[in-house]
């Protein structure tokens, strides 16, 4: 049997939620921290764990089949991969900032100044669109304390929170383009990979239509039934079950939790109790 590599890092923000991803979706790793590779006891992919710089390259050239990575690095590193699935997670985005005592004066302020980046094809391409000539520092890793030790002008960096920038005296004055995980593939899979990817996604769907979404069951006053079943529809309608007690049904239904919150004072005005909110983990239409 054919197995599916899936190329994730290996330490640093991706790498939990990546794994947390295969295990919603039922694949169980083989365990063993420094193994490079772990093998799935119970569906056919296998993982390949690494930096996530290397990550688009190795789907590229075929040596793993998918991998779980930042846009930012399949936009830097420009391999001929495709993207499979975006999945959500750490959403970030690429920004140009500046010492927050500069008065900034749009992208010409950029003209014949220095920037510190690990993000330059992504950088010279911005610079280029808007016709400005900068200097790109290419550096590795704490690009914001590039211009406080004098290394360059501006930064051009991964923002989220802010903190970072705020903490190195630095203000965001372009977002030049937003981020989030990405499900990459190689784009000459086999018929049998394909046809395990086919599986996994679908498995992703499940996961990803569920979320978000409750089960609720109350017990409902036979005389208000209809008025509590217009509040709550579910997928195709809500199972109505007769309760033992004369006069009452259970009533059971999907629902989004943020409209629950909005309908929770009517369901009990019109006489709901025992009213339970319960978590689903899949869901398939
Ligand atoms: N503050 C953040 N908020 C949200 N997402 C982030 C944040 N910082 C980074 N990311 C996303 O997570 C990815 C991995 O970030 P991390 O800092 O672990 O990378 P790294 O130091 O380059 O790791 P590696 O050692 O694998 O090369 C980034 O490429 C980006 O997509
Ligand atoms: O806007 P913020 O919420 O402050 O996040 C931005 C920071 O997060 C990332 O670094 P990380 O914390 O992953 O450390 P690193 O320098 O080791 O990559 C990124 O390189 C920024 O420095
Ligand atoms: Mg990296």
């Amino acid at each position: 049997m054919k197995t599916l590599r899936i190329a994730i890092q290996t330490k640093g923000r991706l790498n939990q939620d990546s794994i947390q991803l295969l295990s919603d979706v039922g694949i169980q790793l083989t365990q063993g921290k420094r193994k490079l590779i772990s093998k799935a006891t119970n569906f056919p992919v296998e993982v390949l764990f690494l930096r996530d710089d290397d990550i688009p390259k190795t789907v590229a050239d075929g040596i793993a089949d998918v991998g779980i990575v930042g846009e930012n690095e399949v936009l830097e590193k420009r391999e001929a991969v495709n993207i499979a699935k975006r999945l959500g997670f750490s959403k970030c985005r690429l920004s140009l900032a500046i010492p927050k005592s500069e008065t900034y004066t749009g992208p010409i302020w950029f003209k014949n100044k220095t920037i510190a980046t690990s993000y330059p094809k992504i950088l010279e391409r911005y610079l280029d669109d808007n016709m400005v000539n900068s200097s790109i520092h290419e550096i590795s890793g704490s690009v914001e304390v590039a211009p406080s030790i004098g290394l360059a002008d501006a930064i051009f960096d991964i923002v989220s929170s802010g903190s970072t920038l705020i903490s190195n005296n630095l203000k965001e004055v372009e977002i030049v383009t937003k981020s989030e995980a990405l499900l990459i593939t190689n784009r000459e899979l086999s018929n049998e990979k394909l046809y395990i990817l086919q599986d996994l996604l679908f498995r992703l769907d499940t996961v990803e239509t569920a979320k978000g979404k409750k089960y609720i069951m109350l017990n409902a006053p036979n005389l208000r039934l209809e008025e509590i079943k217009s509040l709550l529809p579910g997928m195709k309608s809500p199972t109505i079950i007769p309760l033992a007690k004369e006069g009452w049904s259970s009533l059971h239904s999907v629902i989004d939790e943020p409209q629950f919150w909005g309908i929770i004072k009517e369901l009990k005005d019109l006489g709901s109790e025992s009213i339970l909110m319960l978590p689903i983990e899949k869901m398939i239409l």
